[in-house]
């Protein structure tokens, strides 16, 4: 099974949330579009300790850490849809998108896009700040209307009892790890993290 992680917005916490996905599920981990450093395979890669997790090359690297269809417009290129080939592997992938659901990737798709084009169900990493509310709300709507199948939520930072409970009321999603705000993030942390959410990931 592989698995699409989007979030309600950029610097959510996609990244440090797919390394405990892989580390828990062994899977591989794929950044399909990489735009700007650091390079988001190079922090899982030094966040993650088992030894059966492959790391796939991005398809599209672009310099600038920008959205996706400016960071391509920028390098006179075009980014399309059918560019997204799974990699090959008998793992499960992880696959991170780019910011949240509704950005660019040319002047027709997004990023959430992909996930459809692959056949992928999605993980929401939904930061807690406040404004997240409304912002995940807006996220599920679209989810729901486009029906994207959703695995489940991921709630990241320091936790917030109203806006998880509304979130999940209102999504009905299952919230699969609430990951705290870390003071330090190594592979002993994410290993730890990893195993807390295999606790709940078969229930
Ligand atoms: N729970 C947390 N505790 C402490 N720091 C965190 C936490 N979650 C994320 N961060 C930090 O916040 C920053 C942004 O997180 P991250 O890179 O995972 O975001 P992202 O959603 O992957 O962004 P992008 O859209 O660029 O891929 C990073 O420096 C990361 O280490
Ligand atoms: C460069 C950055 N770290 C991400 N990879 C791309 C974020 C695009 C956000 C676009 C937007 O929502 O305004
Ligand atoms: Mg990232």
């Amino acid at each position: 099974m592989n698995y699409f992680v989007t979030a309600i917005g950029t610097d959510s916490g996609k990244t440090l949330v797919s390394a405990v996905l892989v580390e828990a599920l062994k899977a591989d981990y794929w950044k399909p579009i990489q735009a700007g450093i650091p390079m988001d395979t190079t922090t899982v890669k030094e966040l993650v300790s088992n030894e059966i997790t492959r790391f796939h090359n991005e398809t599209h690297v672009f310099k600038i850490p920008a959205s996706p269809h400016a960071a391509a417009k920028f390098e006179h290129l075009a980014i399309q849809l059918d560019d997204f080939v799974l990699p090959e592997t008998t793992n499960d992938i992880v696959i991170e998108g780019a910011g949240g659901v509704l950005v660019p990737i040319n002047q027709d798709d997004y990023v959430i896009d992909i996930a459809k084009e692959l056949s992928t169900p999605v993980i929401l990493v939904v930061n807690l700040y406040l404004g997240c509310i409304n912002h995940t709300l807006l996220t599920v709507d679209y989810l729901k209307r486009n029906e994207v199948p959703v695995l489940g939520i991921v709630f990241n930072g320091e936790s917030n009892f109203e806006s998880e409970s509304i979130i999940e009321q209102k999504s009905g999603y299952k919230v699969l790890l609430r990951l705290p705000k870390l003071s330090l993030i190594n592979k002993e942390i994410v290993k730890y993290w990893a195993d807390e959410l295999m606790l709940s990931w078969y229930e």
